[in-house]
């Protein structure tokens, strides 16, 4: 079985990336939406979460965005509650790699893959990415969303340029949907096709070649 890591910074079309992998029968892993649910009404971490910030939470779940507020600026705040949050999305991605473990190919797509050190655990990792500029326009057009909000998560993620030279494979979405899906599309048959041993061969599968670092 090959676990392939997807990961790639806010706005790169990672979400997009993953739905493509999922429509071609590859079980997908999706930490943000793990993220979500433990979160979300009646979620495992609520009284927790609400005992760190008292008023973010609520029938809805956690309010996001007041969340967000107290600890996207706030490095030791941002870890505290990644302690509460990380073993619990971690235990769920054992579970889920256990319920697959059958299948030649799974995708974790893992928002912070580099950053936490997850990508140790991936047998190859994929890298989603597009031009600067582009990652700029997607993301600031989001509800919700100010240049200071986006410096702020810039700040806490691994540059594009690092991720691009640690990829194994690169998916570039500044380019059509229908191209990127044929990367995808690629990648997957040539992953499937030669298994663990020589996945490193599909580095041409994706839609460019790797740039040198
Ligand atoms: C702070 C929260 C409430 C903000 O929620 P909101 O819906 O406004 O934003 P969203 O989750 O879509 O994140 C926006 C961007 O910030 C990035 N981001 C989120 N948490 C982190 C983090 N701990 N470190 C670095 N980047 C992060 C995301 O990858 C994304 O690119 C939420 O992100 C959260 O609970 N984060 C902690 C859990 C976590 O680490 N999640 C990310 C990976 S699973
Ligand atoms: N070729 C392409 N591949 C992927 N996405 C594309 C492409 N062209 C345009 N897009 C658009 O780019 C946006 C990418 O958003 P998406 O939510 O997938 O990013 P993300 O990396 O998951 O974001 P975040 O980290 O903030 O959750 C979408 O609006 C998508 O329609």
């Amino acid at each position: 079985m090959i676990m392939l890591g997807l990961t790639g910074s806010i706005g790169m079309g990672k979400s997009t990336v993953a739905a493509m992998f999922r429509k071609l029968g590859v079980p997908v892993f999706d930490a943000d939406a793990e993220v979500h649910r433990l979160q979300g009404p009646g979620g495992a971490l609520l009284a927790a979460i609400e005992a760190l910030h008292p008023g973010t939470t609520g029938e809805k779940g956690v309010d996001r965005a007041r969340l967000g507020q107290a600890v996207l600026g706030d490095r030791a705040a941002l870890a505290r509650l990644e302690r509460l949050i990380h073993p619990a999305v971690a235990k769920a991605r054992r579970a889920f790699i256990r319920r697959h473990r059958a299948k030649s190919l799974l995708v974790l797509d893992i928002p912070l893959l580099f950053e936490k050190g997850g990508w140790r655990d991936v047998d190859a990792v994929a890298v989603v990415s597009a031009p600067a500029w582009m990652q700029r326009r997607r993301v600031l057009a989001r509800p919700g969303m100010s240049e200071a909000r986006l410096a702020r998560i810039r700040a806490l993620q691994t540059p594009d340029r690092e991720k691009r030279r640690r990829a194994d494979f690169l998916i570039e979405t500044g380019v059509s949907r229908a191209e990127t899906n044929a990367a995808v599309r690629r990648l997957v048959a040539c992953l499937r096709a030669r298994g663990v041993r020589y996945s490193r061969s599909c580095v041409r599968s994706s839609s460019i070649r790797k740039q040198p670092a």
